[in-house]
């Protein structure tokens, strides 16, 4: 059972590295268009938690439902392929493909999930433009600047619409203009595009533009009163 409306829902999650517990009983869930924000000190559990919600990672125990489907109990072929076709991921540092332009990077996923070539790039320069980068098109992540790049990753997540978005500590490696101007064109656009984003961050500012802010503290999770 997921609670009623929820697209991600986790129940009861554990987990351990050897004998270091990362998450001990973590419940979880995240609506449509809904952004849910993951706080807590360094070494928590947040990115354990979100590497379990993605199916990256399974759990020692406990279950992840997403759609209908109880991603825990599927094949790594099958969350493999969940996650290129519903699942969008940002993170901090390094993800951009560095022989590619920023066009080809944001097309990327459309073309591995079967859109021809045209349709892609122009795709991919609408979202671009949306994330205030079109000016960046022809050139590779290493002639751009860390916002520009982060923003050109930003729309490489969004462009192939994703039902899920993961962002961990998405604005980590920016100055806090760039920060909030990512944070403003992640969330708008998610919201939008009806995005569950599951944001993992321990910057009170990031987590400011969630709906909601969950706190992992020694591997368990609770909801901060009055963000609900
Ligand atoms: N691959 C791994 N192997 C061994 N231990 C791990 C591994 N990944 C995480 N851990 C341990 O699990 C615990 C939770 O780590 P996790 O990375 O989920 O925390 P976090 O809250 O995301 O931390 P940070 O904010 O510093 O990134 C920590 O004690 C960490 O050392």
């Amino acid at each position: 059972m997921t609670p009623a409306g929820s697209l991600l829902a986790a129940r009861d999650l554990r987990k351990a590295y050897g004998r270091t517990p990362a998450l001990d009983g973590v419940d979880f869930s995240v609506h449509p268009g809904e952004v849910v924000a993951v706080m807590g000190p360094s070494g928590s559990g947040k990115s354990t938690l979100l590497h379990c919600l993605a199916g990256i990672v399974r759990p020692d125990s406990g279950t992840v439902h997403y759609d209908g489907h109880v991603l825990t109990a599927e094949s790594d072929a099958r969350r493999s392929a969940l996650r290129r076709s519903d699942f969008g991921f940002v993170f901090q540092f390094g993800q951009l493909v560095p022989e590619l332009t920023c066009l080809e990077n944001v097309a990327l996923p459309l073309r591995l999930n079967g859109v021809k070539r045209k349709a892609a790039e122009t795709t991919a320069r609408e979202w671009l433009a949306r994330l205030e980068v079109d000016d960046v098109h022809g050139k590779r992540p290493g002639e751009v600047s860390g916002g520009q790049g982060q923003r050109v990753a930003v729309a490489r997540a969004l462009a192939g619409r994703p039902r899920v978005l993961f962002a961990d500590e998405p604005t980590g490696a920016l100055d806090s203009l760039n920060g909030e101007r990512v944070m403003t064109l992640l969330t708008d656009a998610a919201r939008d595009t009806r995005a569950a984003v599951v944001l993992v961050t321990h910057e009170p500012r990031v987590a400011a533009y969630a709906d909601r802010e969950v706190v992992v503290r020694d591997g368990t999770a609770r909801e901060l009163a009055g963000t609900a």
